[in-house]
């Protein structure tokens, strides 16, 4: 092609053309906008896994596809109209390519009866586990509040929740599960009828089916080989989907071929709310659980935490069956193998304490232990971030990148950094990012046997000591009582510490009887000799108001002396009221904040708090000691706090 701009005959711009021009530079081999378009994309498998997709026969892939596709609509399918809707996969948006190489409706099951509604007349676009980049592609064109942020974070807003919602968390109570599962007075498990069941999840699949598309993702849960289980979530927004590709184990392109049914599927319909005719709705809100339909349904919230935590509910019902215990747990191993498991209620330092630029991160939220060791159920993390450092948490700042979903954080408009201190939307923002953002992770998931069990408790009141050693009685005593003590709103002035107990420090999770779990740990714990410990990631100096929080520096010091087993060697002595051992010394910390009393200024405050607490306890251990639910030794009773007649 000649240099000059003109052509020939000095007049006119050249043509453009097609191939090689005579330099051999190459040009464009397209005939039109469309289809140069079309050559940027190249054919791969409609999965995000990494690793090769295996060359496979096309009769047995389209065949695959309708499968899949088939299985789709069947988990679409309304229960009371024709089978199932008309799904197609691929994004409506990418008809507009019709006649380019652009893969458009690739693949449609169309229902073989005669349509008797409209909802029938229309397809179900699915958009099948898309990879991080085609979700952040959907979600920043569809979703408000969607954005990338100076790290290559997706930064989404979750709507008017900003948290789980406990209170509207239903199961069905039919004539199984009524033996099966822990129902009243402290049970997480609100009963609901399967026919409001049925309701609420009709309700979810017609407003699922009235969208232009919606989202599935087939993902696992459990690392451990023999205890997978397969998930699928439809839902309605990439968020979601981005979410549940991140906290669930991703399946390769060979295990997403071969998933077939799954074992359970989550409908999120949660932009959507119930019906508060429904009987049992109480608010416009629920979120339903039947464990006989294998299905969960969620109305009215779009907290992306719930699908998480509904499907570890799940699993604390399905793993004790096996013999399996289930725990709201992080959980490390260090070089030499010892692994430690770290419990505790939200926001006492789980996924801090566990990741730890020194050992192996097994995951930061939730475990198995059975006979073979410890499995993560997830394939992600899902840190908080309020107050986020680089300094204090190097780790989880760094897997804040390309693929983390950031939810309700805010950031610069211009700049997109985030400002991790602004609480403007809520307290609780998060990442959540796949475990292999953090570079030191055990991969798979999977370590032997722990060594250690910590307890840990953001004890605001501050009379816990940092950290204490337990026998096996007082670690059970303990795990029962799920202790924490958050500080209420942070706001407006000093407020009071308010203790919280939730049994195996997840009582909103747990199905079955707290004892069940607790005699399981003890059991586990005995065969393979693990020490229990209580660490106080909370307040010293005082409560609330008056001391300060437990440096984190400190905290991880006294975590290292536990792993290493040098705090095994200290000399301990016992506490009065809640007759905890605590060490004389642990390395890098200073000794006088070993013992709560020496660091309050006011002894006889710091004796009034102690009691206080000591009450609260003993008082929250009533609903295990009495009536029906009277399954406590009187070993656990006497680990708790005595409070002497002085
Ligand atoms: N001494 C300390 N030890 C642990 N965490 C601390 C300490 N001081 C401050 N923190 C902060 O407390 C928070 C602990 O939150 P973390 O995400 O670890 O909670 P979690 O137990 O994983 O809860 P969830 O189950 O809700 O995810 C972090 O924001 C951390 O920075
Ligand atoms: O579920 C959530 O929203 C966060 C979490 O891990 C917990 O509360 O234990
Ligand atoms: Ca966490
Ligand atoms: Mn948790």
């Amino acid at each position: 092609m000649p240099t000059s701009e003109y052509d020939g005959n000095g007049n006119g711009l050249t043509r453009i053309e097609v191939g090689d021009d005579e330099e051999g530079h190459p040009t464009v081999k397209a005939q039109t906008i469309d289809e140069l378009h079309s050559l940027q994309k190249k054919k791969s498998a409609p999965s995000t896994p990494k690793g090769t997709f295996p060359a496979s026969n096309s009769v047995f892939t389209e065949e695959r596809n309708k499968q899949q596709l088939e299985s789709i609509s069947a988990s679409l399918a309304s229960l009371t109209r024709e089978s199932g809707p008309k799904v197609v996969k691929g994004d409506p948006a990418a008809r507009k390519f019709e006649g380019s190489r652009v893969e458009h409706v690739p693949h449609q099951i169309l229902t073989p009866t005669i349509a008797v509604s409209d909802s029938a007349l229309k397809f179900t676009h699915v958009l099948y586990n898309l990879s991080p980049a085609e979700l952040y592609e959907q979600a920043i064109k569809y979703e408000k509040g969607s954005f990338i942020t100076s790290t290559g974070a997706l930064a989404t807003l979750s709507g008017a929740k900003t948290g789980r919602c406990p209170r509207d968390k239903r199961v069905v109570k039919d004539d199984v599960t009524k033996n099966e599962l822990w129902w009243g007075k402290g049970s997480p498990n609100i009963e609901m009828d399967e026919h409001s069941f049925m309701v609420n999840r009709e309700r979810a699949v017609d407003y699922l089916n009235s969208l232009d598309k919606v989202f599935v993702n087939d993902q696992f849960l459990n690392w451990d080989p023999e205890n997978k289980i397969k998930v699928r979530i439809v839902s309605a927004r990439a968020y979601h989907s981005l979410f549940m590709h991140n906290m669930c184990i991703r399946p390769t392109p060979e295990e997403l071929e071969n998933f077939g049914t799954p074992d359970f599927t989550i409908y999120n319909a949660g932009q959507f709310p119930c019906n508060r005719y429904t009987h049992y709705m109480t608010s416009s809100t629920s979120i339903d659980l039947s464990l006989a339909r294998k299905e969960m349904v969620i109305l009215g919230t779009q907290y992306a935490g719930e699908m998480k935590k509904g499907l570890f509910s799940l699993m604390h019902y399905l793993m004790p069956k096996r013999q399996i215990l289930s725990l709201h747990s992080g959980c490390n191993m260090g070089k030499g193998g010892d692994v430690a498991l770290f419990f505790g209620l939200s926001g006492t330092g789980k996924t801090t304490l566990s990741t730890d630029h020194n050992r192996y991160l097994i995951g930061d939220d939730e475990h198995c232990w059975s006979e073979s060791g410890v499995s993560n159920i997830e394939g992600g993390c899902y840190a908080k971030c309020i107050d986020l450092s680089r300094e204090n948490e190097p780790d989880i700042w760094n897997a804040i990148k390309f693929g983390t979903v950031l939810e309700n954080v805010v950031f610069d408009e211009h700049f997109r950094e985030v400002d991790y201190t602004d609480k403007s939307v809520t307290e609780n923002t998060r990442a959540a990012y796949p475990i292999e953002y953090i570079p030191n992770v055990k991969l798979p998931c999977v370590g032997p046997h722990p060594k250690n069990v910590i307890l840990l408790a953001c004890d605001a009141f501050g009379v816990l000591p940092p950290v204490s050693r337990l026998n096996l009685s007082q670690t059970m005593y303990h795990f029962i009582s799920g202790y924490t003590a958050l500080v209420a709103g942070t706001e407006e002035g000093i407020e009071e510490p308010k203790a919280t107990f939730s049994a195996c420090f997840g009582a909103a999770f747990i199905m079955l009887h707290p004892t069940k779990y607790a005699a399981m740990l003890a059991e586990k714990m005995q065969n393979h000799g693990a020490n229990g410990w209580l660490v106080n990631t909370g307040w010293s100096g005082g409560s609330y108001g008056c001391g300060n929080r437990i440096k984190l520096s400190y905290t991880r010091k006294i975590i290292d002396a536990i792993h290493s087993g040098s705090l095994l060697d200290a000399e301990y002595k016992k506490t009065e009221i809640f007759g905890l051992e605590i060490p004389n010394k642990v390395e890098g910390v200073p000794s006088e904040i070993l013992e709560p009393e020496n660091t309050w200024s006011d002894k006889q405050a710091y004796k009034d708090t102690l009691l206080k607490l000591a009450g609260l306890f003993n008082k929250n251990f009533e609903t295990f000691t009495i009536g029906e639910n009277n399954q406590v030794t009187e070993e656990i009773l006497a680990a708790g706090p005595i409070i002497g007649d002085a």
